[in-house]
């Protein structure tokens, strides 16, 4: 039987984080489970008693909450070797979109929790200067990163509404960044490319901000990371552009372009990341994918 760390994100999709926690906890435990319940006000003191519980035995660690619950213990996962389970409660959950977990359903979950065998999924680790992050999606930075950043400065309103008036301050003054790439593919080729563009996202999963499939196609165990970019378009191309990453269709834009890689250091001045729909920090940084390097309860990955 499993002994579980059931790390719990309150805060999570607007405070259902908890509930599911509680649901979970009794259901874990009458499938003869052990349950350790790990929670915090903040990433740092659940970090400090998820630490706790590993060195206490722990096999598994099954997080409740959405992408940014998980991101921000990506690494002590992967140090501890431990397998994961996620029970998604965020807002997005992009990570339990392309594990094809039933996101809605917190009991069909729990059913893929205790019947599941566990299959490794790909990390890319991002280097900013001296810091080092894990990933389990997507990186993102331009024309997303912006409206982030506004959404994230505004005190008001909350919610969904604050990206929309973020999304339409940006239109009016965004104009295409330049950047420069550089790609090492399957094989080691190094390509650099200097390039305007409207994003570059790095695709591990296929999406993010809650379904938005910029990196449609990217598999989570392929061994490979996928820079995903959108060359310069209008204004109203952009705007059309939306409704097609909710179905992956804008890959087929002659304006988008995609690379395989190993790895990719990304630059453009003045511009942040976010990864995991988390602040990573301002670019240059460099992407590196760590082939199956996190083990997780799951359906097994499409043939
Ligand atoms: N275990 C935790 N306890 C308390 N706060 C946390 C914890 N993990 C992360 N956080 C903070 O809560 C915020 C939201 O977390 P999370 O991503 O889980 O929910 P969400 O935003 O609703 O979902 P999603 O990222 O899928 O849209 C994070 O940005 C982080 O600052």
């Amino acid at each position: 039987m499993r002994h579980a760390a059931l790390v719990v994100n309150p805060m999570s999709g607007k405070h259902r984080g908890e509930a599911i926690g509680e649901v979970a906890t009794r259901r874990l435990r009458s499938a003869g489970w052990t349950v350790d319940r790990v929670t915090g006000d903040d990433v740092v003191s659940v970090r400090s008693s998820l630490a706790a519980v590993l060195a206490g035995g722990a096999d598994t660690v099954v997080v409740t909450g959405g992408d940014g619950a998980l991101h921000g213990i990506l690494d002590l996962l992967v140090e501890a070797d431990v397998t994961i389970g996620v029970l998604p409660a965020g807002t997005g959950n992009d990570l339990a979109r392309a594990l094809e977990l039933p996101y809605g359903d917190t009991e069909a979950c729990l059913d893929i929790l205790l019947n599941s065998t566990p299959r490794r999924i790909d990390l890319a680790l991002v280097h900013q200067g001296d810091q080092e992050r894990l990933v389990a999606t997507v990186v993102a930075s331009g024309f997303d990163s912006k409206v982030n950043e506004r959404a994230n400065a505004m005190a008001w309103p909350r919610g969904n509404m604050r990206y929309n008036i973020a999304i339409l301050a940006e239109l009016r003054a965004f104009a295409p960044i330049p950047f420069a790439l550089e790609l090492t593919d399957a094989s080691g080729d190094i390509t650099r490319i200097d390039t305007g563009a409207m994003l570059v996202a790095i695709g591990n999963g296929p999406s993010f901000g809650g379904g938005l499939r910029i990196a449609h196609g990217a598999s989570l165990d392929d061994g490979l990371l996928d820079v995903c970019l959108i060359r310069p378009v209008s204004r109203s191309l952009l705007i059309r552009t939306f409704p097609k990453l909710q179905k992956g269709t804008h890959v087929t834009m002659e304006e988008f372009e995609r690379y395989r890689v190993r790895s990719v250091r990304i630059e453009a001045p003045g511009i942040v990341a976010y990864g995991d729909g988390e602040r990573l920090g301002d670019l240059p940084l460099t992407a590196e994918v760590l082939p199956a390097a996190l083990s997780v309860l799951a359906p097994p990955a499409p043939a």
